[in-house]
């Protein structure tokens, strides 16, 4: 496997849309690209994998030059060395999941039992050995996506693009796929550039986070920091849940002083990163400390209310001990009987059933 640096800096325009970024990801880094519908997100992967041709700049991989507008320079999509794991697993259905993971390594010359071997390996890796006989037909959906990723894989590409590896895949499925890829992608060399919707998947596999929008990113750093200190309000909304990251605990997140428990979605190890995650509804607010009660209770300094329609008012607030911003959505009525208001310190307190705990990159 090459370890080389993927520097992209494009500028690619289109009828009423321009797509203008720079960005580079080190070997064995993951970089989410994130961003509403029509972003530019896919445009990105297109370019990197030599399917459009952007009107200026270049893409590098360590030093080769795949693509140089000034110099006329665009290397074939099949020369670049991408593996692709897309939103739906694209297997050919008349091989055999084994077949369709040696797939790569037989196109690339390599003799049919190696390519066997190597494929019955990735196999194994992605914990999908016991389906090597069966054709895609007969695997469900998370079952073709482990195979798909065993298949990018075994090609051995230098660059790997995860285009919403997880939208397809039922509630059920999805944790086990994230959990799947967070495992494989660390013990990677390779640069890695992922496109989701979830803000999970880059809390859960991403390094770094570049948020897009309207073809420009408008925030880009290492994923927690821009999540916890959202720069824009687009950021803050695609933020969405409340993220508290640290390091794992007894079915816990340690952040600070406070130990944030919740249900341990996919496993987490002792003191390596991970995060819990909650929604803002799950808040309630509290002015003095629950007492004798099992649920997670964070001390907080309340910094804005909106309200957002009739019926709810969502407080933001700043913890007080480790760092990250926080979100409680509480009624009118609920705001109005705790008289609340800028500044004031309150509890915001969550039950343990309501906090997912996963574990989260090292970025
Ligand atoms: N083949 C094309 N020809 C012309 N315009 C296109 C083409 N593909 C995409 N676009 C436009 O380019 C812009 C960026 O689209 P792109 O698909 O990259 O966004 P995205 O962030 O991936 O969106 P989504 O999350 O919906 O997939 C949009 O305005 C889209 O309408």
């Amino acid at each position: 496997m090459s370890a080389a640096r993927l520097r992209a800096g494009i500028t690619l325009r289109r009828a009423a849309f321009t797509l203008e970024v720079a960005f580079a990801v080190e070997p064995g880094e993951v970089l989410a690209i994130v961003g509403p519908n029509g972003a530019g997100k896919s445009t990105v992967l297109s370019a990197l994998s030599g399917l459009v041709e952007p009107d200026h700049g270049s893409i590098e991989l360590g030093d080769h030059r795949w693509f140089d507008a000034e110099r006329a320079v665009s290397v074939a999509t099949h020369r670049r060395g991408v593996g692709l794991l897309a939103q739906q697993p694209l297997l050919f259905p008349y091989l055999s999941a084994l077949d369709n993971v040696a797939f790569g390594p037989r196109a690339g010359g390599v003799r049919k039992a190696a390519a066997r071997a190597r494929a019955h390996a990735w196999l194994e890796e992605v914990g999908a050995a016991e389906l090597a006989a069966r054709r895609p037909g007969g695997l469900s959906g998370g079952q073709a996506q482990r195979v798909a990723l065993a298949r990018a894989l075994a090609a051995d590409p230098d660059l790997l693009l995860l285009d919403e590896p997880l939208a397809a895949l039922d509630v059920d499925a999805a944790p086990d796929m994230r959990g799947l890829l967070h495992r494989v992608l660390r013990g990677q060399r390779r640069p890695t550039v992922l496109v989701t919707h979830d803000v999970l998947d880059a809390v859960v596999l991403a390094d770094r986070v570049l948020v897009l929008s309207e073809g420009g990113a408008v925030e880009q750093g290492v994923t927690r920091e821009v999540l916890a200190r959202p720069r824009t309000a687009f950021t803050a909304r695609i933020a969405g849940l409340n993220l508290v990251g640290g390091t794992g605990g007894d079915s816990a997140v340690l952040a600070g002083d406070v130990a944030i428990s919740g249900r341990v979605v996919e496993p987490i190890e002792r003191d390596r990163p991970a995060a819990a995650v909650f929604a803002p509804s799950a808040v309630a607010v509290h002015r003095q400390p629950p007492h004798g009660s099992p649920r997670n209770a964070v001390r907080v300094r309340l910094t804005g209310l909106e309200p957002r329609g009739e019926d709810v008012v969502r407080l933001r607030a700043a913890t007080r001990t480790f760092e990250a911003v926080l979100a409680a959505d509480v009624t009118p009525a609920a705001a109005a009987e705790l008289s609340l208001a800028v500044d004031d310190e309150v509890w915001f307190v969550v039950k343990a059933t309501e906090v997912a705990i996963h574990p989260a990159s090292d970025g």
